[in-house]
C-alpha cells in the first residue's frame, strides 16, 4: 500500500493551492520554514525551491524514508523523523507552511502560539474549514489571547476535491501573522 493511501492521510494534490500557500507565506532565501506532517513532500519540494531552509517533520517511518530519498541531494531540506507534538521548535524566527493532520490542529496551534518566545513569525496552514472559523472568531479566552499577539484570518476555502484521497469536508487556508513584525 502506498503511504498516502493510509487512513486519514489526505495529500494536497492541487498544485495551484500549494503555490498559493507558498506565495502567501512570502518565504524565500535565508528563511527557516517548517512543513509539519510533510508526507510525501508535496509541499516540501516547492518550499525548498524558494531557497528557504526547510524542516520536513514527519512521524510515519515510510514517509520519512521516502522524504529522505527524495531530498537526498537537497541541502536546504532537513527531514526530521519526529512527532509534531514534541519536536523542539526553533529559537530563531521561523515560518510554517503545512497541510497538517486535522486531529492535531489544536495541539499544534497551542504549541506555536502559546510560547513565551514569539519566534513563530508566520504560518500558512491547511486546516478543517469549521475549525478555522472557530479559531478566527476568537470567542474563547485562549483564541482571544492568540489574536492579541497574532493576526489570524481565513484566506480562502480549499475544496475537498483538491486532496487525494478526497476527504469528507472542505478545508481552509488559515493565515497567521505575528503582530508588530518589524
Ligand atoms: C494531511 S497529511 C499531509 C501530507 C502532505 N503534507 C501533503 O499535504 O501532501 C498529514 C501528514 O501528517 C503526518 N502526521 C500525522 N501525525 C503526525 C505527528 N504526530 N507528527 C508528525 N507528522 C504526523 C501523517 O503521516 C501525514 O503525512
Amino acid at each position: 500500500m502506498l503511504p498516502h493511501a493510509r487512513t486519514g492521510v489526505h495529500v494536497l494534490s492541487a498544485h495551484a493551492v500549494i503555490r498559493r500557500l507558498i506565495r502567501s507565506s512570502g518565504v524565500g532565501p535565508d528563511d527557516l520554514v517548517i512543513d509539519f506532517g510533510a508526507g510525501p513532500g508535496t509541499i516540501t519540494a516547492p518550499l525548498a525551491a524558494t531557497g528557504a531552509r526547510v524542516l520536513a517533520v514527519e512521524r510515519d517511518v515510510a514517509f520519512v524514508h521516502r522524504l529522505t530519498r527524495r531530498f537526498a541531494d537537497q541541502p536546504l531540506v532537513k527531514v526530521v523523523h519526529a512527532d509534531l507534538r514534541t519536536v523542539p521548535l526553533p529559537g530563531r524566527d521561523f515560518s510554517v507552511v503545512a497541510n497538517i493532520p486535522f486531529a492535531l490542529s489544536t495541539v499544534l496551534l497551542r504549541r506555536l502560539l502559546n510560547r513565551r518566545r514569539r519566534s513563530l513569525a508566520a504560518a500558512d496552514l491547511v486546516v478543517e474549514w469549521g475549525f478555522a472559523q472557530r479559531i478566527v472568531a476568537a470567542r474563547t479566552p485562549e483564541t482571544a489571547k492568540w489574536s492579541e499577539k497574532y493576526e489570524l484570518r481565513v484566506a480562502g476555502r480549499i475544496r475537498r476535491t483538491d486532496f487525494r484521497p478526497v476527504p469528507r469536508v472542505d478545508s481552509a487556508h488559515l493565515v497567521i501573522r505575528r503582530r508588530g513584525r518589524e
